[in-house]
């Protein structure tokens, strides 16, 4: 399909998302009468990340909590895909970033879920982060994992995975990265699963040590720190969460993670949980047994921040909680010069969406 059929089959109505490489827009599909979101690059550098993308949610598509792909094409500055509810980290942020203990091991157990659904499609995402999860499917229920632009395929069809090296660029994002991707060594399943760790602590308890203070919201500090935490120092009491975190951090570079354990660290959580829903719901009941903020407050770290601070570091205002990635990143080097020539000459701008009176916009 031309770039002139989709901008007659998709009707842009407003932006609904944006991150450091794309503008999420709400459309309208003529030809079905479906809303969509489209995903257009903000500028011609994220082409490759675009590219990328497409690849990977192509390779994942039909996975449980994956966006489906409506329409893409190899050359194009943008992709279309199903449209999906809230972030996660909104909810969270407007509930002053307070999570029941069901809804987070319910949004645990299905982050797990995604990434043993992509580790078994050989893919790491590499930038795994609260933003990533977005509420979608049936009454936006179910957690769907997003931006797939920095994701790697780490084995070949026959299974054989990339090699271990060191002093490689970084990619992915301070605050949730692992430390051997702060200490420049490949990427693997593990440290997906080390991001994953700190999602969890996120969530239980409102923070992370490094994102306390804006003292300590630099890389050299979040990564000094990431190399001495303590389970406890993430999880205070929460034993079972702890192990978790003690087991990614032992997992070698090419070592497929025991899902299964995992879960039955989750499991043994989830034990302790009253109140336990079946399904996730953002209507906070004043149920002391349910909240985190109750169960945690020993290691919700006293909040002393000036105002402004409060408000840097609550806004990811600052670069730590922004994805990172060199644009010297070898991957993004080596992609084959001939076709990234042509899709840079052909790729239309934002400037060629015109934003009509009604407010909707129609790439033209
Ligand atoms: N299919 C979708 N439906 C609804 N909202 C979406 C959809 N995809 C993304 N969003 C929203 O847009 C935001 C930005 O999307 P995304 O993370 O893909 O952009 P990005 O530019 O790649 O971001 P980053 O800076 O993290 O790399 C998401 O946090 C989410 O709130």
């Amino acid at each position: 399909m031309d770039q002139s059929s989709i901008s007659r089959r998709f009707s842009l109505k407003k932006i609904i998302g944006q991150g450091n490489f794309g503008m999420i827009y709400k459309a309208l599909d003529t030809e079905t009468n479906q809303q969509v979101a489209i995903k257009l690059i903000k500028n011609r550098n994220g082409i490759h990340e675009l590219q990328n993308e497409v690849k990977m949610l192509t390779r994942l598509q039909g996975g449980d909590g994956i966006p489906q792909l409506i329409w893409s094409d190899r050359t194009s500055n943008h992709y279309v895909m199903e449209l999906l509810g809230p972030c996660v980290n909104d909810k969270f942020i407007k509930l002053n970033r307070v999570m029941t203990a069901s809804n987070f091991i319910l949004i645990s157990e299905q982050v797990l879920e995604r990434l043993e659904f992509i580790h078994n499609k050989s893919i790491i995402h590499r930038d795994l982060k609260p933003h990533q999860l977005v509420m979608g499917g049936p009454k936006h229920k179910k957690v769907y994992l997003i931006d797939f632009g920095l994701s790697k395929i780490f084995e070949s069809q026959g299974g054989k995975h990339i090699p271990y090296s060191e002093g490689r660029a970084f990619v992915g994002t301070f605050n949730y990265a692992s430390l051997n991707a702060h200490i420049g060594i490949q990427q693997s399943r593990r440290d997906d699963l080390e991001s994953f760790c700190y999602i969890l602590a996120y969530f239980l308890t409102g923070d992370l040590p490094w994102r306390t203070s804006l003292v300590t919201q630099n890389e050299a500090t979040i990564k000094k720190m990431k190399l001495s935490i303590k389970p406890h120092e993430l999880f205070g009491n929460e034993v079972s969460l702890g192990r978790i975190f003690n087991y990614t951090r032992s997992l070698k570079f090419d070592q497929k993670p025991d899902y299964i354990y995992i879960k039955t660290l989750l499991d043994e959580h989830k034990k302790t949980i009253s109140n336990l829903n079946n399904r996730i719901s953002w209507k906070l009941k004043r149920n002391s047994s349910m909240r985190n903020k109750d169960k945690n407050t020993k290691i919700r770290k006293k909040r002393n921040k000036s105002v402004i601070e409060k408000i840097i570091i609550e806004l990811d205002e600052n670069d730590m909680s922004v994805t990172q990635v060199n644009n010297e990143y070898p991957e993004f080097k080596t992609r084959q010069r001939s076709l990234r020539k042509k899709m840079i000459s052909e790729a239309p701008t934002i400037d060629s969406l015109k934003i009509t009176q009604d407010t909707s916009c129609l790439l033209v």
